[in-house]
């Protein structure tokens, strides 16, 4: 069963993205009769030049785009929804089906109009993220995909750079992360900072981790899994220097369980904590099933690590997860201000105090996390997770 399921989520992984081309799989047919033949050119102009615009574009601007960009396209062309609504379980269909019946009857002229409007805030987005890349941040460190990673003022920040994907981790994150803190461990930095770009902090692991799985290869990609998060972790608990996370937005799963190992917590009001692990039929990680309890106390480790309770931020810092909670109109300005002034103290009575304080728990630490790695790998290959993972992707559940 479960890789069956698997398997369907493999096929939906590759038709979401690839599956849904508005300008290129659909030809565009006869120009409509109730317009003058004035406005008709002109709007048929744009929304031809709108077409060529969005095979251009270098990002794939994500699922919902796509379907409004579809949906905005067959109304255009085609006019109201008139076909067969698929069956329930054909996914892809049936959600670009329900975004074309959506528009109702929106008119061919305005389709056109909206279809090129949302193509040029893409194609204007996109350049304006060009710009800024090419003219890389002071002391921004090469080669990170997922991660922005600088270092300045004596702190190196290393930041979530998947804000379309709400800084989901996948496998090349938590492999550029571990390299990441094996710089900011080594270099002349005084603190190292984990933040998010974007609105998130982070949504946590990326489900499509489990998507792309061949029939017959789940052990194996269960055993790699866990060996991979065992050796994230592991480098967070070894970690030399001050660790903060400057959590700017809602927080998920792996991302909420290692602030347990960082040193310091500051969030913005608008952050949250959760950590879904049942609901996702997985199991507690990032020494969160003994860290946790001596941080907050069992039942409320409990309430958050077994029944899912999402914390606010203020309630995240009265259970002693989170150090301090500011208005996020100030957020940036108060953190990194108070970041600055810590990063002038001298770096090796911080190094040398910080392992003081977390020394006596590393063994403990990394045995935990072996556990725990240990119960994913099986929690993994449970009916469970792939159960809430395929429902995840049939858009079905969102937390
Ligand atoms: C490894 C150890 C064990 C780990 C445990 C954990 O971390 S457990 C915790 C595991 N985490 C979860 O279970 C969280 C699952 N995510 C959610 O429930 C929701 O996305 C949300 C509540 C985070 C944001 O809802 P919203 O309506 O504000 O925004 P939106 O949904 O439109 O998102 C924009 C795009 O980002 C995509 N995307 C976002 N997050 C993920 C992700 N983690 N994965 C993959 N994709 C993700 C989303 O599909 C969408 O893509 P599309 O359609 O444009 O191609």
């Amino acid at each position: 069963m479960a890789s069956a399921a698997l398997t369907f989520v493999r096929r939906l992984c590759w038709r979401l993205p690839c599956g849904i081309r508005p300008a290129q799989a659909v030809c565009v047919p006869a120009i409509h009769l109730h317009m003058t033949a004035a406005t008709m050119q002109v709007s048929q102009k744009d929304f031809q030049k709108a077409q060529e615009q969005l095979k251009l574009l270098k990002k794939d601007p994500g699922n919902e785009i796509k379907l409004k960009l579809y949906a905005l396209f067959k109304q255009a062309t085609e006019g109201p929804c008139n076909a067969p609504k698929p069956g329930m379980l054909d996914f892809v269909k049936k959600a670009k089906w329900d975004a074309w019946n959506s528009l109702g009857n929106l008119s061919q002229d305005d389709a056109r109009q909206k279809y090129a409007e949302l193509v040029s805030s893409l194609v204007s987005a996109e350049s304006t993220r060009q710009k800024k890349e090419a003219s890389p941040e002071e002391g921004r460190h090469d080669g990170y995909e997922t991660l922005i990673v600088t270092t300045k003022n004596n702190i190196t920040k290393i930041m979530f750079n998947r804000p379309d994907r709400k800084n989901a981790i996948n496998h090349q994150m938590y492999r550029e992360i571990i390299k990441a803190l094996e710089e900011a461990g080594k270099n002349d930095s005084t603190i190292a900072v984990i933040t998010g770009n974007g609105d998130y902090y982070s949504s946590g692991n990326d489900l499509n981790n489990f998507a792309n799985v061949q029939p017959g290869e789940m052990e194996k990609m269960a055993k790699d899994g866990a060996v991979l998060l065992k050796d994230f972790v592991g480098h967070f608990i070894d970690f030399p220097k001050p660790l903060i996370a400057v959590v700017n937005g809602p927080a998920i799963g792996i991302c909420v369980t290692i602030l347990g190992l960082c040193d310091l917590v500051y969030a913005s009001d608008r952050a949250t904590f959760h950590s879904p692990f049942s609901q996702l039929g997985q199991s507690p990680e990032g020494c969160s099933s003994y860290l946790f309890p001596k941080i907050m106390g069992l039942a409320k480790a409990s309430e958050m690590l077994l029944f899912n309770k999402k914390l606010t931020a203020a309630e995240a810092c009265a259970q002693g997860l989170v150090t301090e909670v500011f208005p996020d109109s100030s957020f940036q300005k108060e953190v990194w201000a108070r970041l600055e002034a810590y990063a002038s103290l001298p770096k090796n009575s911080l190094a040398v105090s910080k392992q003081l304080l977390r020394s006596m728990e590393k063994e403990k630490l990394h045995a935990v996390n072996s556990r725990e790695c240990e119960v994913l790998t099986e929690r993994w290959l449970s009916d469970e997770c792939v159960n809430a993972i395929v429902s995840f992707f049939q858009k079905k559940s969102k937390l």
